[in-house]
């Protein structure tokens, strides 16, 4: 049709109807084949060449690239509905990229108190570990668990038990408030709070404190036959510098001091040091 009206105009403006009617095909099939290039260079720029790019940032993204999550502005700027479709397509990948943040944010948080859970506590190991290897400092390990807390869900019920147990974190997170501290509720009513860098005794004083702070809430407990409020034992291992520390055996170290807390009349704090990765040995009762 375009050539058909080119043809026409030219016909009229340069006189090809008075051509002999072989050279008047060849003008109109070059006319066409240009034409038709034309338009086919036209398809490929503003059509074919966007819709590949889109479908390689897709396929990047799908590849967990994500190097390309900004889409390039050869797509987004462009006026046309490429570019509407370009710019949709990047608000989806916004959306999806806040959306599986709160998710991951979601899946290390404990939903009743807040604080880190079991997988937030394997996360910041991974990293907490080798920093005090590779700085050569102590880590410590606090186990905290709450004193007769069944005949406390018992006798005042499950929601004002989950209510002391959000009071208590509320404790932990105003005891251990520098950003390399890892306070997580490891599940029922246990704790793990792991220090780096902070001297057995630092370590064995903040515990205890914290300790007296729970019980200072003065949370009725009046079924415990400790005391009339609710208190905590706590179980507190240091790895010194120089030792390899291995949280496996931390954990297994500051469990055995929790018993121990425990077999002793609760409502109360006890640490060990941890020489090498299979030895314990008291340090503070
Ligand atoms: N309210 C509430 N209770 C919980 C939750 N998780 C665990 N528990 C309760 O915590 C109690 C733990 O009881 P035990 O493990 O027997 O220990 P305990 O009575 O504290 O005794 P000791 O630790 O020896 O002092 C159980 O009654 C659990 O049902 C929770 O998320 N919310």
């Amino acid at each position: 049709m375009l050539a058909f009206t080119v043809s026409g105009l030219l016909g009229g403006v340069i006189g090809v109807s008075q051509w002999p009617w072989p050279m008047q095909v060849i003008a109109l099939l070059l006319l066409v084949s240009l034409t038709s290039g034309w338009v086919l260079l036209r398809i490929d720029r503003d059509f074919l060449h966007p819709m590949r790019r889109l479908s390689e940032h897709a396929r990047r993204l799908h590849e967990g690239d994500n190097t390309h999550l900004m889409m390039t502005t050869y797509l987004t700027e462009r006026h046309d509905e490429v570019g509407e479709l370009a710019r949709q397509f990047q608000h989806l990948v916004e959306d999806l990229k806040t959306h599986n943040a709160q998710l991951l944010e979601q899946s290390l948080i404990d939903p009743l108190t807040g604080l880190g859970n079991r997988r937030m506590l394997e996360n910041r190991l991974d990293v907490s570990l080798p920093l005090s290897r590779r700085l050569d400092c102590t880590v410590s390990v606090l186990m905290i668990d709450v004193d007769h807390f069944k005949p406390y869900n018992d006798y005042y019920g499950h929601p004002a038990g989950d209510e002391c147990l959000v009071q208590i974190s509320g404790v932990l997170r105003d005891t251990f408030r520098r950003e390399t501290d890892i306070v997580v509720r490891l599940g029922g009513e246990e704790f793990l709070v792991l220090l780096i860098d902070t001297s057995s005794q630092e370590a064995w004083r903040l515990a205890d404190a914290m300790r007296g702070m729970i019980q200072a809430m003065a949370i009725p407990h009046e079924y415990s036959p400790t005391v009339d409020v609710v208190t905590v034992s706590v179980g507190v291992v240091t790895s010194p510098p120089g030792v390899s520390a291995d949280i496996d055996a931390m954990i297994a170290c500051a469990d055995e001091a929790l018993y121990a807390c425990k077999a002793q009349g609760r409502n109360t704090t006890q640490a060990r040091m941890l020489s090498s990765p299979a030895e314990a040995i008291e340090a503070h009762v």
